[in-house]
Protein backbone atom coordinates (compact mmCIF):
# COMPACT_ATOMS: atom_id res chain seq x y z
CA UNK A 1 0.00 0.00 0.00
CA UNK A 2 1.25 3.37 -0.80
CA UNK A 3 1.77 6.10 1.98
CA UNK A 4 3.10 9.35 2.41
CA UNK A 5 3.64 11.75 5.16
CA UNK A 6 2.62 15.48 5.25
CA UNK A 7 4.01 16.73 8.82
CA UNK A 8 2.79 14.23 11.35
CA UNK A 9 -0.21 12.97 8.93
CA UNK A 10 0.16 9.67 7.86
CA UNK A 11 -1.47 9.64 3.90
CA UNK A 12 -2.78 6.18 2.75
CA UNK A 13 -3.24 6.68 -0.95
CA UNK A 14 -4.68 3.39 -2.12
CA UNK A 15 -6.67 0.14 -0.52
CA UNK A 16 -5.13 -3.37 -0.20
CA UNK A 17 -6.12 -4.87 -3.20
CA UNK A 18 -7.91 -6.77 -4.78
CA UNK A 19 -11.08 -5.33 -3.83
CA UNK A 20 -13.91 -7.61 -3.25
CA UNK A 21 -17.79 -7.86 -2.70
CA UNK A 22 -18.17 -7.23 1.20
CA UNK A 23 -22.19 -7.49 0.76
CA UNK A 24 -25.06 -7.96 -1.63
CA UNK A 25 -29.12 -7.41 -1.49
CA UNK A 26 -31.90 -7.18 -4.15
CA UNK A 27 -35.03 -6.51 -4.46
CA UNK A 28 -38.46 -5.97 -6.28
CA UNK A 29 -41.45 -4.48 -6.92
CA UNK A 30 -44.52 -5.61 -4.78
CA UNK A 31 -46.97 -4.03 -7.02
CA UNK A 32 -47.38 -6.89 -9.49
CA UNK A 33 -46.31 -10.22 -10.24
CA UNK A 34 -46.55 -11.83 -13.18
CA UNK A 35 -46.18 -15.53 -14.68
CA UNK A 36 -44.93 -15.34 -18.08
CA UNK A 37 -47.79 -17.77 -19.23
CA UNK A 38 -50.03 -15.44 -18.41
CA UNK A 39 -48.32 -12.50 -19.97
CA UNK A 40 -49.44 -12.21 -23.45
CA UNK A 41 -53.14 -12.53 -22.23
CA UNK A 42 -52.39 -9.44 -19.51
CA UNK A 43 -50.24 -7.35 -21.47
CA UNK A 44 -53.27 -7.46 -24.93
CA UNK A 45 -56.25 -7.17 -22.56
CA UNK A 46 -55.32 -4.41 -20.39
CA UNK A 47 -53.76 -2.37 -23.98
CA UNK A 48 -56.93 -3.32 -25.31
CA UNK A 49 -55.17 -4.99 -28.15
CA UNK A 50 -57.14 -8.61 -28.51
CA UNK A 51 -58.11 -8.00 -31.75
CA UNK A 52 -54.48 -8.10 -32.89
CA UNK A 53 -54.95 -12.37 -32.69
CA UNK A 54 -51.42 -13.05 -35.19
CA UNK A 55 -49.12 -10.49 -33.05
CA UNK A 56 -50.59 -12.02 -29.92
CA UNK A 57 -49.97 -15.73 -30.95
CA UNK A 58 -46.11 -14.27 -31.86
CA UNK A 59 -45.83 -12.80 -28.78
CA UNK A 60 -47.13 -16.27 -26.86
CA UNK A 61 -44.61 -17.95 -28.80
CA UNK A 62 -41.88 -15.52 -28.07
CA UNK A 63 -42.53 -15.70 -23.94
CA UNK A 64 -42.50 -19.50 -24.78
CA UNK A 65 -39.16 -19.63 -25.74
CA UNK A 66 -37.87 -17.12 -23.03
CA UNK A 67 -36.81 -19.26 -20.42
CA UNK A 68 -38.65 -17.14 -17.97
CA UNK A 69 -41.53 -18.32 -15.52
CA UNK A 70 -42.32 -15.28 -13.80
CA UNK A 71 -41.73 -11.54 -13.48
CA UNK A 72 -42.03 -8.69 -10.99
CA UNK A 73 -43.45 -5.17 -12.73
CA UNK A 74 -44.23 -1.49 -10.90
CA UNK A 75 -47.05 -0.58 -13.09
CA UNK A 76 -50.37 -2.18 -12.43
CA UNK A 77 -53.76 -1.67 -14.25
CA UNK A 78 -54.66 0.84 -12.11
CA UNK A 79 -51.82 3.23 -13.05
CA UNK A 80 -52.24 2.31 -16.42
CA UNK A 81 -56.29 3.10 -16.25
CA UNK A 82 -55.11 6.75 -14.44
CA UNK A 83 -52.44 6.94 -17.23
CA UNK A 84 -54.79 6.31 -20.75
CA UNK A 85 -51.44 7.83 -22.60
CA UNK A 86 -48.97 4.86 -21.46
CA UNK A 87 -50.83 3.00 -23.62
CA UNK A 88 -50.79 4.71 -26.91
CA UNK A 89 -47.38 5.37 -28.50
CA UNK A 90 -48.96 8.61 -30.81
CA UNK A 91 -49.60 10.26 -27.24
CA UNK A 92 -46.89 12.18 -25.42
CA UNK A 93 -46.22 10.31 -22.31
CA UNK A 94 -42.83 10.96 -21.15
CA UNK A 95 -43.32 13.71 -18.73
CA UNK A 96 -45.55 10.62 -16.93
CA UNK A 97 -43.12 8.17 -17.63
CA UNK A 98 -39.93 10.21 -16.19
CA UNK A 99 -42.38 11.48 -13.32
CA UNK A 100 -43.09 8.05 -12.07
CA UNK A 101 -39.19 6.17 -12.08
CA UNK A 102 -38.09 9.38 -10.33
CA UNK A 103 -39.82 8.42 -7.63
CA UNK A 104 -40.33 4.44 -8.02
CA UNK A 105 -36.09 3.89 -9.22
CA UNK A 106 -34.27 5.32 -6.24
CA UNK A 107 -36.68 3.56 -3.63
CA UNK A 108 -36.60 -0.03 -5.33
CA UNK A 109 -32.73 0.88 -5.14
CA UNK A 110 -32.81 1.68 -1.31
CA UNK A 111 -34.93 -1.41 -0.49
CA UNK A 112 -32.08 -3.36 -2.56
CA UNK A 113 -29.59 -1.07 -0.48
CA UNK A 114 -30.70 -1.40 2.79
CA UNK A 115 -30.44 -4.88 2.51
CA UNK A 116 -27.06 -5.23 1.78
CA UNK A 117 -25.76 -2.23 4.08
CA UNK A 118 -27.90 -4.75 7.02
CA UNK A 119 -25.50 -7.41 5.77
CA UNK A 120 -22.53 -5.68 5.89
CA UNK A 121 -23.08 -4.65 9.08
CA UNK A 122 -21.23 -0.99 9.38
CA UNK A 123 -23.34 2.20 9.47
CA UNK A 124 -24.86 3.83 6.12
CA UNK A 125 -22.79 6.78 6.71
CA UNK A 126 -19.76 4.46 6.48
CA UNK A 127 -20.17 4.63 2.78
CA UNK A 128 -17.86 6.95 0.75
CA UNK A 129 -18.92 6.24 -2.46
CA UNK A 130 -21.90 5.80 -4.34
CA UNK A 131 -22.50 4.44 -8.07
CA UNK A 132 -26.07 4.29 -9.50
CA UNK A 133 -26.77 2.39 -12.77
CA UNK A 134 -29.74 3.17 -14.35
CA UNK A 135 -31.75 3.14 -17.26
CA UNK A 136 -34.40 5.47 -15.97
CA UNK A 137 -32.73 8.55 -14.93
CA UNK A 138 -34.04 11.64 -16.97
CA UNK A 139 -33.43 14.36 -14.57
CA UNK A 140 -30.39 16.40 -12.28
CA UNK A 141 -29.56 16.12 -9.82
CA UNK A 142 -30.71 12.74 -10.50
CA UNK A 143 -31.54 9.04 -8.75
CA UNK A 144 -28.18 8.86 -7.04
CA UNK A 145 -28.73 11.78 -4.74
CA UNK A 146 -32.06 10.54 -3.83
CA UNK A 147 -31.04 7.09 -2.72
CA UNK A 148 -28.42 9.26 -0.70
CA UNK A 149 -31.08 11.00 0.95
CA UNK A 150 -33.28 8.09 1.47
CA UNK A 151 -30.73 6.08 3.02
CA UNK A 152 -29.05 8.87 4.98
CA UNK A 153 -25.55 8.92 3.76
CA UNK A 154 -22.94 11.62 4.59
CA UNK A 155 -22.94 14.74 2.67
CA UNK A 156 -19.49 13.96 1.60
CA UNK A 157 -20.50 10.40 -0.53
CA UNK A 158 -19.01 10.81 -3.96
CA UNK A 159 -21.46 9.92 -5.98
CA UNK A 160 -21.71 8.87 -9.58
CA UNK A 161 -24.92 7.79 -11.29
CA UNK A 162 -23.96 5.77 -14.88
CA UNK A 163 -27.11 6.76 -17.57
CA UNK A 164 -27.89 4.02 -20.68
CA UNK A 165 -25.19 1.30 -20.23
CA UNK A 166 -28.45 -0.77 -20.09
CA UNK A 167 -27.67 -4.47 -19.25
CA UNK A 168 -24.44 -3.97 -18.61
CA UNK A 169 -24.57 -0.86 -16.38
CA UNK A 170 -24.56 -3.53 -13.38
CA UNK A 171 -21.19 -4.82 -14.67
CA UNK A 172 -19.85 -1.34 -15.77
CA UNK A 173 -21.18 -0.17 -11.77
CA UNK A 174 -19.12 -3.21 -10.30
CA UNK A 175 -15.79 -2.78 -12.16
CA UNK A 176 -15.59 0.98 -11.73
CA UNK A 177 -16.29 0.63 -7.76
CA UNK A 178 -13.67 -2.08 -7.97
CA UNK A 179 -11.07 0.89 -9.32
CA UNK A 180 -12.43 3.08 -6.73
CA UNK A 181 -12.35 1.03 -3.43
CA UNK A 182 -8.75 0.13 -4.77
CA UNK A 183 -7.36 3.25 -5.25
CA UNK A 184 -8.84 5.18 -2.33
CA UNK A 185 -7.75 3.69 1.24
CA UNK A 186 -10.93 3.09 3.67
CA UNK A 187 -13.34 3.31 0.43
CA UNK A 188 -16.67 1.92 1.20
CA UNK A 189 -18.37 2.04 -2.64
CA UNK A 190 -22.24 1.37 -2.26
CA UNK A 191 -23.12 -0.11 -5.77
CA UNK A 192 -26.64 0.12 -6.60
CA UNK A 193 -28.69 -0.50 -9.37
CA UNK A 194 -32.44 -0.42 -10.32
CA UNK A 195 -34.15 -0.78 -13.83
CA UNK A 196 -38.17 -0.39 -14.49
CA UNK A 197 -40.34 -0.91 -17.41
CA UNK A 198 -42.61 1.55 -16.95
CA UNK A 199 -40.52 3.94 -19.12
CA UNK A 200 -40.89 1.73 -22.22
CA UNK A 201 -44.21 -0.28 -21.65
CA UNK A 202 -46.53 0.22 -24.41
CA UNK A 203 -49.39 -1.01 -27.20
CA UNK A 204 -47.79 -4.31 -28.19
CA UNK A 205 -46.55 -3.99 -31.84
CA UNK A 206 -44.07 -5.45 -34.27
CA UNK A 207 -40.99 -3.82 -33.17
CA UNK A 208 -41.14 -4.34 -29.34
CA UNK A 209 -42.68 -7.96 -28.20
CA UNK A 210 -38.88 -9.44 -27.60
CA UNK A 211 -38.60 -6.57 -25.30
CA UNK A 212 -42.11 -6.85 -23.51
CA UNK A 213 -41.44 -10.82 -23.41
CA UNK A 214 -37.83 -10.48 -21.53
CA UNK A 215 -37.66 -7.82 -19.46
CA UNK A 216 -38.65 -7.13 -15.72
CA UNK A 217 -38.11 -4.92 -12.89
CA UNK A 218 -35.59 -5.12 -9.92
CA UNK A 219 -32.68 -3.49 -8.10
CA UNK A 220 -29.34 -4.98 -6.84
CA UNK A 221 -26.90 -3.64 -4.46
CA UNK A 222 -22.79 -4.51 -3.22
CA UNK A 223 -21.04 -3.22 -0.95
CA UNK A 224 -17.55 -3.03 -2.57
CA UNK A 225 -14.28 -2.46 -0.45
CA UNK A 226 -10.87 -3.29 -0.63
CA UNK A 227 -8.45 -4.07 2.60
CA UNK A 228 -7.43 -3.56 5.46
CA UNK A 229 -11.24 -5.21 6.62
CA UNK A 230 -12.54 -3.92 9.59
CA UNK A 231 -13.51 -6.13 12.02
CA UNK A 232 -16.73 -8.43 10.53
CA UNK A 233 -16.21 -7.17 7.25
CA UNK A 234 -15.93 -10.54 5.07
CA UNK A 235 -15.06 -10.75 1.27
CA UNK A 236 -17.33 -12.84 -0.19
CA UNK A 237 -16.05 -12.83 -3.88
CA UNK A 238 -12.43 -10.56 -4.78
CA UNK A 239 -12.87 -8.96 -7.76
CA UNK A 240 -9.41 -9.75 -9.50
CA UNK A 241 -9.14 -8.11 -12.71
CA UNK A 242 -11.69 -6.45 -15.04
CA UNK A 243 -12.02 -5.45 -18.68
CA UNK A 244 -14.47 -3.99 -21.04
CA UNK A 245 -14.54 -4.65 -25.14
CA UNK A 246 -16.82 -2.87 -27.62
CA UNK A 247 -17.62 -5.62 -30.56
CA UNK A 248 -16.76 -3.43 -33.75
CA UNK A 249 -19.42 -2.65 -35.68
CA UNK A 250 -22.38 -3.65 -33.83
CA UNK A 251 -23.68 -0.50 -32.37
CA UNK A 252 -26.95 -0.88 -34.40
CA UNK A 253 -27.95 -4.26 -33.21
CA UNK A 254 -28.98 -2.98 -29.45
CA UNK A 255 -30.30 0.10 -27.85
CA UNK A 256 -32.92 2.49 -26.46
CA UNK A 257 -34.13 5.55 -28.44
CA UNK A 258 -36.37 8.03 -26.06
CA UNK A 259 -39.21 9.47 -28.02
CA UNK A 260 -42.17 11.72 -26.63
CA UNK A 261 -44.37 8.35 -26.84
CA UNK A 262 -41.73 6.23 -24.49
CA UNK A 263 -38.71 4.87 -24.63
CA UNK A 264 -38.11 2.18 -27.67
CA UNK A 265 -35.88 -0.83 -27.33
CA UNK A 266 -34.01 -2.29 -30.47
CA UNK A 267 -33.18 -5.83 -29.86
CA UNK A 268 -31.63 -7.37 -32.91
CA UNK A 269 -32.02 -11.15 -33.52
CA UNK A 270 -28.82 -11.47 -34.71
CA UNK A 271 -27.73 -10.20 -30.56
CA UNK A 272 -27.72 -14.05 -29.04
CA UNK A 273 -24.82 -14.71 -32.05
CA UNK A 274 -22.84 -11.96 -31.93
CA UNK A 275 -22.35 -12.28 -28.09
CA UNK A 276 -21.70 -16.21 -29.23
CA UNK A 277 -19.26 -15.50 -31.15
CA UNK A 278 -17.12 -13.19 -29.20
CA UNK A 279 -17.01 -14.18 -25.59
CA UNK A 280 -13.98 -16.72 -25.88
CA UNK A 281 -11.98 -13.80 -26.82
CA UNK A 282 -13.00 -11.12 -24.31
CA UNK A 283 -12.37 -14.24 -21.26
CA UNK A 284 -8.75 -14.54 -23.20
CA UNK A 285 -7.96 -10.98 -22.91
CA UNK A 286 -9.09 -10.73 -19.60
CA UNK A 287 -6.92 -13.72 -18.03
CA UNK A 288 -3.86 -12.40 -20.04
CA UNK A 289 -2.76 -15.33 -21.45
CA UNK A 290 -3.23 -17.48 -18.07
CA UNK A 291 -6.44 -19.13 -19.13
CA UNK A 292 -7.34 -22.47 -17.32
CA UNK A 293 -7.40 -25.32 -19.94
CA UNK A 294 -10.87 -25.36 -19.79
CA UNK A 295 -13.45 -22.86 -18.56
CA UNK A 296 -14.81 -25.75 -16.99
CA UNK A 297 -12.76 -24.79 -14.24
CA UNK A 298 -14.36 -21.72 -13.67
CA UNK A 299 -18.03 -20.88 -11.44
CA UNK A 300 -19.89 -18.33 -13.82
CA UNK A 301 -21.57 -15.46 -12.90
CA UNK A 302 -23.22 -14.83 -16.72
CA UNK A 303 -26.33 -11.46 -17.27
CA UNK A 304 -28.92 -13.70 -18.52
CA UNK A 305 -29.60 -11.46 -21.29
CA UNK A 306 -32.08 -14.04 -23.09
CA UNK A 307 -32.42 -17.78 -22.84
CA UNK A 308 -30.42 -18.30 -26.47
CA UNK A 309 -27.47 -15.93 -24.79
CA UNK A 310 -26.90 -18.78 -22.15
CA UNK A 311 -26.90 -21.69 -24.96
CA UNK A 312 -24.58 -20.26 -27.02
CA UNK A 313 -22.24 -19.36 -24.16
CA UNK A 314 -22.44 -23.12 -23.38
CA UNK A 315 -22.03 -24.34 -26.55
CA UNK A 316 -18.72 -21.68 -27.50
CA UNK A 317 -17.04 -22.52 -24.07
CA UNK A 318 -17.70 -25.87 -24.10
CA UNK A 319 -19.36 -25.76 -20.84
CA UNK A 320 -20.85 -28.66 -18.51
CA UNK A 321 -24.60 -28.72 -17.72
CA UNK A 322 -25.42 -26.50 -15.04
CA UNK A 323 -22.17 -24.10 -15.52
CA UNK A 324 -24.94 -21.24 -15.54
CA UNK A 325 -27.30 -22.92 -13.44
CA UNK A 326 -27.30 -19.21 -11.16
CA UNK A 327 -28.04 -17.36 -14.34
CA UNK A 328 -30.85 -19.66 -15.60
CA UNK A 329 -32.17 -19.51 -12.42
CA UNK A 330 -32.34 -15.79 -12.30
CA UNK A 331 -33.86 -15.44 -15.78
CA UNK A 332 -36.76 -17.73 -14.76
CA UNK A 333 -37.56 -16.40 -11.37
CA UNK A 334 -37.77 -13.01 -12.12
CA UNK A 335 -36.80 -12.05 -16.20
CA UNK A 336 -34.56 -9.47 -17.63
CA UNK A 337 -34.10 -6.60 -15.00
CA UNK A 338 -31.20 -5.43 -17.09
CA UNK A 339 -28.09 -4.22 -15.29
CA UNK A 340 -29.74 -4.86 -11.88
CA UNK A 341 -29.79 -9.03 -13.28
CA UNK A 342 -25.95 -8.95 -12.48
CA UNK A 343 -25.88 -8.65 -8.72
CA UNK A 344 -29.02 -11.08 -8.55
CA UNK A 345 -26.76 -13.72 -10.33
CA UNK A 346 -23.93 -13.30 -7.80
CA UNK A 347 -26.39 -13.25 -4.78
CA UNK A 348 -27.91 -16.44 -6.43
CA UNK A 349 -23.96 -18.32 -6.75
CA UNK A 350 -23.54 -16.38 -3.08
CA UNK A 351 -26.73 -18.69 -1.99
CA UNK A 352 -25.55 -21.77 -4.18
CA UNK A 353 -22.05 -22.12 -2.82
CA UNK A 354 -23.39 -21.68 0.78
CA UNK A 355 -25.39 -24.76 0.00
CA UNK A 356 -22.40 -26.03 -1.73
CA UNK A 357 -24.41 -26.51 -4.63
CA UNK A 358 -26.12 -29.40 -3.60
CA UNK A 359 -23.24 -30.92 -2.65
CA UNK A 360 -20.73 -30.15 -5.60
CA UNK A 361 -18.01 -27.91 -4.46
CA UNK A 362 -18.16 -24.49 -6.64
CA UNK A 363 -14.08 -23.43 -7.93
CA UNK A 364 -12.43 -21.05 -6.17
CA UNK A 365 -12.08 -18.72 -9.63
CA UNK A 366 -14.92 -17.58 -11.67
CA UNK A 367 -15.81 -15.40 -14.39
CA UNK A 368 -18.29 -12.42 -14.23
CA UNK A 369 -19.71 -11.33 -17.68
CA UNK A 370 -22.36 -8.75 -18.46
CA UNK A 371 -23.41 -7.78 -21.81
CA UNK A 372 -25.51 -4.49 -23.54
CA UNK A 373 -25.60 -1.64 -25.87
CA UNK A 374 -22.16 -1.58 -27.93
CA UNK A 375 -22.40 -4.14 -28.29
CA UNK A 376 -20.82 -3.66 -24.99
CA UNK A 377 -18.82 -6.37 -22.98
CA UNK A 378 -17.58 -6.87 -19.51
CA UNK A 379 -15.44 -9.57 -18.19
CA UNK A 380 -14.68 -9.92 -14.71
CA UNK A 381 -12.30 -12.16 -13.00
CA UNK A 382 -13.68 -13.72 -9.14
CA UNK A 383 -11.87 -15.48 -6.91
CA UNK A 384 -14.37 -16.85 -3.78
CA UNK A 385 -11.82 -16.94 -0.80
CA UNK A 386 -12.32 -20.60 1.18
C1 LIG B 1 -37.03 -15.66 -26.52
C2 LIG B 1 -36.51 -15.26 -27.89
C3 LIG B 1 -37.12 -13.93 -28.31
C4 LIG B 1 -36.95 -16.32 -28.89
O1 LIG B 1 -36.31 -17.56 -28.62
P1 LIG B 1 -35.60 -18.36 -29.80
O2 LIG B 1 -34.92 -19.54 -29.23
O3 LIG B 1 -34.74 -17.42 -30.59
O4 LIG B 1 -36.87 -18.89 -30.61
P2 LIG B 1 -37.31 -18.71 -32.12
O5 LIG B 1 -36.12 -18.64 -33.04
O6 LIG B 1 -38.32 -19.79 -32.39
O7 LIG B 1 -38.02 -17.31 -32.15
C5 LIG B 1 -39.38 -17.15 -31.72
C6 LIG B 1 -39.90 -15.94 -32.45
O8 LIG B 1 -39.23 -14.77 -31.96
C7 LIG B 1 -38.71 -14.04 -33.07
N1 LIG B 1 -37.52 -13.34 -32.63
C8 LIG B 1 -36.43 -13.86 -32.03
N2 LIG B 1 -35.55 -12.90 -31.74
C9 LIG B 1 -36.11 -11.75 -32.17
C10 LIG B 1 -35.67 -10.40 -32.15
N3 LIG B 1 -34.52 -10.05 -31.60
N4 LIG B 1 -36.50 -9.47 -32.66
C11 LIG B 1 -37.71 -9.82 -33.19
N5 LIG B 1 -38.16 -11.08 -33.22
C12 LIG B 1 -37.37 -12.04 -32.73
C13 LIG B 1 -38.42 -15.09 -34.12
O9 LIG B 1 -38.33 -14.50 -35.39
C14 LIG B 1 -39.62 -16.01 -33.95
O10 LIG B 1 -40.73 -15.44 -34.61
P3 LIG B 1 -41.84 -16.41 -35.26
O11 LIG B 1 -41.13 -17.21 -36.32
O12 LIG B 1 -42.88 -15.51 -35.82
O13 LIG B 1 -42.35 -17.30 -34.16
C15 LIG B 1 -34.95 -15.21 -27.87
O14 LIG B 1 -34.47 -15.05 -29.20
C16 LIG B 1 -34.42 -14.09 -26.99
O15 LIG B 1 -34.43 -14.17 -25.78
N6 LIG B 1 -33.95 -13.02 -27.65
C17 LIG B 1 -33.49 -11.84 -26.94
C18 LIG B 1 -31.99 -11.84 -26.82
C19 LIG B 1 -31.50 -10.45 -26.56
O16 LIG B 1 -31.23 -9.68 -27.49
N7 LIG B 1 -31.37 -10.09 -25.30
C20 LIG B 1 -30.87 -8.80 -24.90
C21 LIG B 1 -29.41 -8.98 -24.44
S1 LIG B 1 -28.61 -7.53 -24.10
C22 LIG B 1 -29.47 -6.91 -22.84
O17 LIG B 1 -29.89 -7.68 -22.01
C23 LIG B 1 -29.62 -5.44 -22.82
C24 LIG B 1 -30.72 -4.81 -23.26
C25 LIG B 1 -30.81 -3.37 -23.06
C26 LIG B 1 -30.44 -2.50 -24.07
C27 LIG B 1 -30.47 -1.12 -23.87
C28 LIG B 1 -30.88 -0.63 -22.64
O18 LIG B 1 -30.92 0.67 -22.41
C29 LIG B 1 -31.29 -1.50 -21.64
C30 LIG B 1 -31.26 -2.86 -21.86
Amino acid sequence: MAARTKGKMVIREHGEGPAAMLAIGTANPTNLLLPQDMFADNLFRVTKSEHLTELKEKMNRICQKTGIEKRHFHLTEETLAAHPELLDRELPSLDARIEMAATAVPKLAQSAAAKAIAEWGRPATDITHLVFSTYSAWEAPSADLKLATLLGLRPTVCRTILSLHGCYGGGRALHLAKELAENNHGARVLVACAETTLVCFGSPDGANLVGHGLFGDGAGAVIVGAGPFGEGERPLVEMVTATQTTIPRTEHVLGMQATAGGIDFHLAIQVPMLIGQNVERCLLDAFDGDAPGSWNELFWAVHPGGRPILDNIDTVLKLEPGKLAASRHVLREYGNMSGATIVFVLDELRRRRKEEDGGHLLPEWGAMLAFGPGITIETMLLRSPR
